[in-house]
């Protein structure tokens, strides 16, 4: 059976040059293609794979006042805990919780003029009664980052560009973002809402998923299941990619629908992005290729933004009113 969403075993990467080009057609078609791709060999192992997903799980079983305790609310750089419900897609509440991380950095100084999306940057929040998780999650980004650069560079030489053809928009400080999450059984949960039905905004996304399923990928106006393969990462197209080339890679439509009663489901998104100051370029690729590009795909009511750091902002706003409410509320609304 040929899987809908095809396995890419990284190795072949770095092969040699004939399996390096096949392997680099099979990674264009699949991204072109579903938009989404399990890789395999990718140089994490198991057990670290495994201590992440660990370190998700004790820090979701602390007690609730000391997650509040660094909620998102608290900062204007949307990090921290977001509680069940807290976080929206289109308008519809999430049944997740989850707390987001970013790449530490000094905040900003602000000043009259300066764009709004410089209030992004800053640093993380912490639990303070579970020191063992910054640790092992600085840990994880910093292992999967170095799997997303070869990754991007793949994707260049695969679509005909040098192979650090991204490296003047990712510049010296990329916006790259990851969370734990936790989705709770659905007899704990009114609906099913997971997470809606989405892109993701950045180059790549590279997923960590326990052994519970729940991620679905649409493709051909219905929805596939992407269930767990262990072993693997879940990678997909986010709509810098889309952007840059001109729709020829799509940034596919994904959501997760809450697990059955009793069962709880961990994962682990390591959102690969560019810089908040840089513009996304438009490619040029090669006849053949960009003969089949149809544009990005525009939706009127989400439209895509060249520059970064606008996107970005863009989509935290409406992922976490409650955040645009205390942090930004001088913005115009739209
Ligand atoms: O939890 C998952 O499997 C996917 C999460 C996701 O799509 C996201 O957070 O953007
Ligand atoms: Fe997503």
């Amino acid at each position: 059976m040929t899987r809908l969403i095809p396995v890419l075993d990284f190795r072949r990467f770095d092969a040699g040059a004939s399996e390096r080009r096949t392997f680099l057609e099979d990674l264009r078609s699949a991204a072109r293609d579903v938009g989404f791709f399990y890789l395999a060999s990718h140089g994490i192992t198991q057990t670290e794979a495994e201590a992440v997903v660990e370190a998700a799980r004790a820090f979701f079983r602390l007690p609730e006042a000391e997650k509040v305790a660094i909620a998102m609310v608290n900062s204007p750089q949307f990090r921290g805990y977001t509680r069940v419900g807290g976080e929206l897609t289109k308008g519809k509440a999430d049944m997740r919780e989850q707390l987001d991380i970013g790449v530490e950095r000094e905040t900003i100084a602000q000043a009259p003029g300066l764009p709004a999306w410089t209030r992004l940057q800053g640093p993380n929040q912490w639990p303070a009664s579970l020191p063992s998780l910054k640790p092992a999650l600085l840990e994880w980004q910093e292992k999967v980052a170095g799997v997303a650069l070869r990754l991007l560079e793949a994707f260049a030489l695969a679509l005909d560009q040098p192979q650090d053809a991204f490296e003047p928009i990712r510049g010296r400080t990329p916006n790259n973002r990851m969370k734990i999450v936790r989705y709770p059984g659905r007899d704990a949960i009114d609906g099913d809402q997971g997470v809606g039905a989405h892109k993701d905004g950045g180059f790549l996304t590279l997923l960590l998923q326990d052994e519970n399923r729940g991620l679905q990928v649409e493709y051909g106006g219905s929805w596939i299941d992407a269930d767990p393969i262990p072993g693997t990462l879940v990678v997909n197209i986010g709509e810098l990619l889309e952007l840059a080339s001109n729709g020829y890679l799509r940034a596919t439509v994904h959501r997760v629908v809450a697990p059955t009663a009793g069962v709880e489901r961990i994962s682990v998104p390591y959102f690969f992005g560019a810089g908040l100051d840089a513009s996304v370029p438009l490619l040029r690729l090669p006849e053949t290729l960009a003969a089949e590009a149809p544009g990005p795909a525009s939706d009127p009511e989400n439209p895509l933004l060249r520059n970064v750091g606008e996107n970005v902002l863009k989509s935290r706003l409406r992922s976490h009113p409650d955040v645009a409410q205390r942090h930004y509320a001088d913005l115009s609304p739209g």
